[in-house]
């Protein structure tokens, strides 16, 4: 299978007015097309910034990144970013709202329209077309969120913590919606998150960051008998727990190798 992403020996160095900070080291990984992977790591291990070097918004140090077969050297329009924080427009309604991408890129032709529209009812939102963003729950918001970003038709999906400000049922639903809809759009995706169950129950691999700097520390493959379920069914399983525990495992002696002796 052709690899969507591709991450060569890449370091980055942050320099500012109080030094320098080395905040990668020799990062090798590589995401297969259709892939969903998941990135965890302590704060400050360089997720966003790693995410940002893949999507060509920042150059990096060292090393070089390809997206299908090509050499990144800035932002294009083949990656989606969902973050966070929704970023809708108070003032535009939904329907306006999931035009913008189209928009800024130049390509809001009736067909491209109709099929904002139509991720739109996917979403469960069609009602809500003609609200403000006010008007929706956060859950809501972040759906219109997504389908903004699906209209353009992004080839990859960076997925930035997009769950970490809402109430854990509303995150647990979304969680699903999301893993269905980019399964069934055949996305590669690539989820940056804190919560090492929330990675278990959405990928097909999780890769585990170190810090300081950050250093790919480990891979782990989700068998497919649980990666190809509902992310709350696959919490579930017998078999989830024990991947929780390697993950949880790979933190904790990170942790006692940054102990002091
Ligand atoms: N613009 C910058 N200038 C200097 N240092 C930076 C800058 N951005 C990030 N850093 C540093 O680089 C390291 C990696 O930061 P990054 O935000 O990529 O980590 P992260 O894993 O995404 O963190 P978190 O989980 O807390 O969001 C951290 O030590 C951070 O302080």
């Amino acid at each position: 299978m052709t690899s969507a992403v591709e991450v060569n020996q890449v370091s980055h160095i942050y320099v500012n007015e109080h030094g320098a900070k080395l905040a990668l080291e020799q990062i090798q990984l590589s995401v297969k097309t259709g892939e969903f992977v998941s990135l965890v790591g302590p704060s400050g291990c360089g997720k966003t910034t790693l995410l940002s070097i893949i999507a060509g918004l920042i150059a990096p140090s060292e090393g070089s990144v390809r997206l299908f077969g090509q050499p990144v050297t800035g932002p294009t329009p083949r990656v989606g970013y969902m973050l966070q924080q929704d970023y809708l427009f108070p003032w535009r309604s939904i329907r306006e709202n999931i035009m913008i991408g189209l928009e800024l890129m130049g390509q809001k032709t009736a067909e491209k329209r109709e099929y904002a529209l139509h991720l739109l009812d996917e979403m469960g939102l069609s009602a809500h077309a003609g609200s403000y963003p006010r008007e929706l729950s956060g859950g809501m918001r972040q759906r219109v969120a997504l389908v903004r970003t699906l209209a353009t038709e992004p080839d990859v999906l960076f997925l930035d913590e997009p769950f970490s400000a809402l109430d854990f049922q509303t995150k647990l639903q979304l969680e699903n919606l999301i893993y269905e809809t980019l399964r069934k759009h055949r996305k590669t995706s690539l989820l940056v998150t804190h919560d090492i169950a929330e990675a278990i129950a959405m990928s097909d691999r999780v890769i585990i960051l170190a810090p300081n700097p950050g250093t790919v520390y480990k891979e782990v493959d989700i068998p497919s008998s649980l990666a190809e379920m509902l992310p709350t069914q696959a919490r579930e399983q017998d078999g989830f727990q024990p991947y929780f525990r390697l993950v949880w495992q790979a933190f904790e002696q990170m942790e006692r190798s940054r102990q002091p002796l």
